[in-house]
C-alpha cells in the first residue's frame, strides 16, 4: 500500500472524479479496538495487517495459470470497462433486456492468453469465479494458509452465518463493477494491484434508485455514475459516499446492504482479489426506529410478495401507484 500512498496525488488524478463528496474509510490495524467496533457496528473499515491472504500475495497470472487446475472459469466480456451483474434467471421478466456482458467458460491458461493478447477495441475481460476443489495442490496450500483463525473469530464474534463462497476476481486495470449492494457480509481481500471502492450506507437507497426486485439488475443502481440523469434520479446528487483504496494485503470489511462501486485502479496491470462472503446472522431483535438495512430488507420482501401475488411484473408498478398516489402522496 505504501507504493500507492507515495503516489497519492497521481492515483487521485488517475481516478474518476464524481460530483458527490467523498469521505475516507478508516484504515486501521486489526489489533486496534476501534477496528472491531466498526465491524460489530456494521461500518466499513480497511484492515491493513490481518495477513488474511498473505499466503496468496505471490499470485500472478503465470502462477495461477500453472496451478489453477483443469476447471472452467467464468469470464465476463464487455464492450466497455463496466461489468454490471445480472441475474439470468430474471431475464424473462423484462422484455428486450440487453445483456451488458457475455459470460464464457474458459480454462485458466486460455483466459491468460486472451488477456495478454488484448488490444484496444477488443472486448474487455473480467474473471469472476468462486474457488472450488478443482484447483491445483499449490492453490489448495495457499488457500489453507489464509488467516482462517482471525476471520473465523470475526464470524463468531459477529454471529454471522456460514462462509458461502470465496470469489476469485482477476481483471484488467480500469475495469469497473458499477454500484450495487449484496445481501451478505463481505471481507474483501486485495492480492495484486489496487481497487477503489465508493461506498454508500444503506440509507442511500432513495438516492441510488435500485432496479426493481424482479429485474435482472436487481440490487444494482439504475444511475450511470458517469452520466447521471438528474431528471429521472434527482436525489442522486444527495448521495453520501465513502472512499477506500485497497492495495495488496489490505482487507476491506464491506457490510451487508452497503452500496459499492468498485474500480480497478489504472496503471497497475492485472488486478487480483478474493472476497469472503458470509451469510447474515440471525435477524436481530427489531428495535424502532428501524435501521436502514432493515428497511431495505422489508422493501424487498414487500416487492417480492406483490410480484408473487400479481404473477405479472408489468402489473407491479400500476398496483403500487394505485396504492400510494392520491392516498399517501
Ligand atoms: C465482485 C466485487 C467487485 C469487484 O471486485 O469488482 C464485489 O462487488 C463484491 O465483492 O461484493
Ligand atoms: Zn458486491
Amino acid at each position: 500500500m505504501a507504493e500507492l500512498e507515495s503516489k497519492g496525488n497521481d492515483v487521485k488524478l488517475k481516478l474518476k472524479q464524481y460530483n458527490f463528496q467523498t469521505e475516507n474509510v478508516p484504515r486501521l490495524s486489526y489489533t486496534d479496538p476501534k477496528a472491531e467496533k466498526f465491524i460489530s457496528n456494521g461500518l466499513p473499515v480497511v484492515l491493513t495487517d490481518t495477513k488474511l491472504v498473505s499466503s496468496a500475495l505471490h499470485w500472478d497470472l503465470d502462477y495461477l495459470s500453472e496451478n489453477m487446475g483443469e476447471g472452467d472459469f467464468s469470464v465476463f466480456l464487455s464492450d466497455t470497462n463496466k461489468f454490471m451483474y445480472f441475474d439470468d434467471k430474471k431475464i424473462e421478466n423484462v422484455k428486450d433486456f440487453k445483456q451488458p456482458t457475455q459470460m464464457i467458460e474458459m480454462k485458466f491458461p486460455e483466459f491468460v492468453k486472451t488477456l495478454r493478447s488484448y488490444k484496444e477495441g477488443d472486448k474487455r475481460l473480467y474473471m469472476q469465479q468462486a474457488l472450488n476443489d478443482t484447483v491445483g495442490r499449490r492453490i489448495v496450500m495457499d488457500f489453507l494458509g489464509f488467516n482462517w483463525t482471525w476471520i473465523t473469530e470475526q464470524q463468531k464474534k459477529n454471529k454471522w452465518g456460514p462462509l458461502t463462497s470465496n470469489l476469485l476476481l482477476v481483471g484488467m486495470d480500469s475495469n469497473i463493477t458499477p454500484a450495487h449492494y449484496d445481501e451478505q457480509e463481505n471481507f474483501f481481500a486485495q492480492i495484486k494491484g489496487s481497487k477503489r471502492f465508493l461506498l454508500f450506507d444503506p440509507s442511500n437507497f432513495e438516492c441510488l434508485y435500485p432496479y426493481p426486485v424482479y429485474h435482472p439488475h436487481d440490487r444494482q443502481s439504475q444511475v450511470d455514475f458517469d452520466n447521471p440523469d438528474s431528471l429521472r434520479f434527482p436525489k442522486f446528487q444527495d448521495a453520501k459516499a465513502y472512499e477506500a483504496i485497497v492495495g495488496p494485503g489490505d482487507v476491506l470489511y464491506l457490510p451487508m446492504y452497503w452500496w459499492h462501486q468498485v474500480e480497478s485502479v489504472p496503471g497497475h496491470g492485472t488486478v487480483i482479489s478474493v472476497n469472503f462472503w458470509y451469510k447474515a446472522g440471525p435477524t436481530e431483535k427489531v428495535e424502532y426506529p428501524l435501521k436502514a438495512h432493515q428497511r431495505v430488507a422489508m422493501t424487498r420482501n414487500i416487492e417480492k410478495m406483490i410480484i408473487q401475488a400479481l404473477n405479472d411484473p408489468n402489473e407491479v408498478a400500476p398496483f403500487m401507484q394505485a396504492m400510494v398516489l392520491g392516498r399517501y402522496t
